[in-house]
Formats: structure tokens, C-alpha cells, sequence
């Protein structure tokens, strides 16, 4: 344990952020409104990874800079740790902000320091005393795995391992909270994967509540908890992770387990129709093996398959060939099962 006063067990009850009926009306330069933010409800647990995502233009950064207070809401609350922050005096403004952790896409290290300065930054500029900086520093050194390079410039840094001493710095005043934006979308997958192990080690052993906002749905799927689909600056689902894909009709679920891949070149398509069947592990509801037992029965044939654990839930998405012929006995058969049943259109 870095630091003390963070939840010991990772997912607990207690919402660590709020966002209370928030919104954000932009005035452009010639007088038009932009909703850049419309009603926005939003809770995070304590100890949780919590992923945001939608296209570009969704609200992302503006939500990210209400959580931060740079920017003041146009209406609703933003409730960081059981602090109101979207209307504090300047003053408390620098109190609050120590509550949250920020890690960017392209890390933002000051090039003229070393990796130790870089991580001591934080610290130094809140006046803390030398022998505890020298102290958390080179803790939070060991637990990003860079003892050995303290005293490189970010200049002799691999992307990962400067993304690595930007996760460094935003622990170091020990916040609750770390916001990450595309904190892996500059990465190679293998990089990708070592700043996600690191991110669920902040969560696992020191308690931070995490929110990620991503583009990527490999990172959702990875190592988030819960999530939030915005879309023009509205809500349109958000929940824990087991329950959204548990919907499988749903945008979210869509997309968090993609259809599997098929080789277009094997089908036959001038005969056959390409069917979407998705399905998840509730009580009450086929297994696996029996969906693909009526597929077989159907006269269906396997083009490609995915079968996913996430949270508690067990996700599956097949992609079946079968004659046209048997279209409606299929889809209605399927649906008799509640198993959701979709034709590909394929161009
Ligand atoms: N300062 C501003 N003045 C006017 N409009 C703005 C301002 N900042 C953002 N907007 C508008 O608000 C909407 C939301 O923008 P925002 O940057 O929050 O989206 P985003 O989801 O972060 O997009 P991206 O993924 O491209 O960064 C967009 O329509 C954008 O044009």
C-alpha cells in the first residue's frame, strides 16, 4: 500500500463521484449554443474501473474537465469524494483538484526534468517536505517498475515507459481518484497491455477508483467494471459491465463483443444468409453448447464464434451460414429460446 485512506476492498458500495442533472452549453465566438453536456447522470463506485466512451464530439473532454473543475458547469452538480466541485471558491479549487490523479494519451512529461523530478512535480510544487518526496517517489518508482531509470529523461523513454512515469505522477499526492484519457491509445498492443495491468494494479492494491476514457472497446472490455456510452452529450446506457452485455441488443454490447471475424471468400452467399446470434449465460437461458445444438439442428454451420467471460457473465457471439430457405423456421425457433437473432446484411 502506497498511501493510507484508500478502500481497502476494490469494489465497494459507496459512489465516490457523482454527476447530479449536469450539463454544458458552449456560446461560440458568432453567439450559437453547443449542449456539449444535456442531463448528464452519472455515478461511480468507490474502488471501481469506470470506462466512458462515444464518437468524437460526445462530450468526453467536457465531461473530463468538469470532473477536473476547469470547467464550471452550465447546470447540475459534479460530487467528487462528497465534494461539490463545479462551484468552489479558487481557493478550495486547488484542495479538490488533489483529489483526482490525471493520466493523458502522450503522458506530458516536462522534457528538461528526469523521470524522479518528473514524478516529484506534484509534491514539490505543493511544498511537501524533501525527505517524504525522495520517500514517495521512490516508492511509486518501484511500483511502476522504473527504479533503474529515475534519473533518464523522458527523451531516453520507450512510449510505455513514459506513459508508466505519467501514471507515477499522477499517484503521487495519493488521490482517490486517477482520470486516464486514451491513456493507451498512442500504444502498441503489447504496451497497451502492460499500462492495463498496471492500471488494474492501482485498483487491485491501492484502491484508486479509476475512469478511463477510451475510444477503445478491448480496454473496456479488459478492465472495466462499469461503463458509459454518451452520445451528443447524453447518456444513452451506463452500468456495470456484466449487466450491460447481459442487453445484447444493446449499442454498448454491440460493440463491447464484436461480431467474430469471417472469411467472406468461404461463404456462399448467393444460397445462404449470414445470421448474428448472441447470447449470454443467465440462469434460465440456453447454454453455449445448446445454442450451438439447435444451430446444428437448424441445419446452421459455424462461420465464426466468440465466447467471452466479462464481470460475471459469459458472452456469446456466433456467426451461423444457412440456407435462406430456412430463414424464418430459424429466427423463429431462436426466439423461442430468447436467443437474440439478427441477419448481416453483407455489401
Ligand atoms: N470551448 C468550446 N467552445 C464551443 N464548443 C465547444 C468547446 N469545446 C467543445 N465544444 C463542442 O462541444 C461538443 C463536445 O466536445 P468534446 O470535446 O467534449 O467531445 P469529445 O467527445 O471529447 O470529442 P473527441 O473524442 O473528438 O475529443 C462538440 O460539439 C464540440 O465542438
Amino acid at each position: 500500500m502506497l498511501g493510507g485512506g484508500q478502500a481497502s476492498s476494490p469494489v465497494a458500495s459507496e459512489n465516490i463521484i457523482e454527476l447530479i442533472g449536469l450539463g454544458k452549453t458552449y456560446r461560440s465566438e458568432k453567439g450559437q449554443e453547443v449542449n456539449a453536456l444535456v442531463d448528464v447522470n452519472l455515478t461511480v463506485r468507490r474502488g471501481e474501473i469506470h470506462g466512458i466512451v462515444g464518437q468524437s464530439g460526445a462530450g468526453k473532454s467536457t465531461l473530463i474537465r468538469c470532473l477536473t473543475a476547469l470547467e464550471q458547469p452550465t447546470s447540475g452538480q459534479v460530487i467528487i469524494d462528497g465534494t461539490d466541485v463545479s462551484h468552489l471558491k479558487q481557493s478550495q479549487l486547488r484542495e479538490a483538484r488533489r483529489n483526482i490523479g490525471m493520466v493523458f494519451q502522450h503522458a506530458n512529461l516536462l522534457d528538461s526534468r528526469t523521470v524522479a523530478q518528473n514524478i516529484a512535480y506534484p509534491l514539490v510544487l505543493a511544498k511537501r517536505p524533501k525527505a517524504e518526496i525522495k520517500a514517495t517517489v521512490d516508492r511509486l518508482l518501484d511500483f511502476v517498475g522504473l527504479t533503474a531509470r529515475a534519473n533518464s529523461y523522458p527523451s531516453e523513454l520507450s512510449g510505455g515507459q513514459k506513459q508508466r512515469v505519467g501514471i507515477a505522477r499522477a499517484l503521487a499526492d495519493n488521490p482517490p481518484v486517477v482520470l486516464c484519457d486514451e491513456p493507451t491509445s498512442a500504444l502498441d498492443t503489447e504496451t497497451t497491455r502492460q499500462i492495463l495491468d498496471l492500471l488494474t494494479r492501482l485498483q487491485r492494491e491501492l484502491g484508486v477508483t479509476i475512469v478511463i476514457i477510451t475510444h477503445e472497446m478491448g480496454v473496456v472490455r479488459e478492465i472495466c467494471d462499469s461503463v458509459t456510452l454518451l452520445e451528443a452529450g447524453q447518456v444513452v446506457q451506463s452500468g456495470p459491465l456484466s449487466e450491460i452485455v447481459q442487453d445484447v441488443s444493446s449499442a454498448l454490447a454491440e460493440e463491447i463483443v464484436p461480431f467474430p471475424s469471417v472469411d467472406y471468400a468461404d461463404l456462399n452467399l448467393s444460397r445462404d444468409v449470414l445470421l448474428d446470434v448472441r447470447f449470454t449465460s443467465q440462469p434460465g437461458k440456453p447454454t453455449g453448447s445448446a445454442v450451438l445444438g439447435l444451430a446444428s439442428q437448424l441445419g446452421a454451420d459455424l462461420a465464426a464464434g466468440t465466447f467471452e467471460t466479462l464481470g460475471n457473465t459469459q458472452v456469446g457471439r456466433l456467426a451461423l451460414t444457412l440456407d435462406r430457405r430456412h430463414l424464418s423456421e430459424a429466427k423463429a425457433a431462436f426466439a423461442a429460446q430468447g436467443i437474440f437473432v439478427k441477419e448481416v446484411e453483407v455489401a
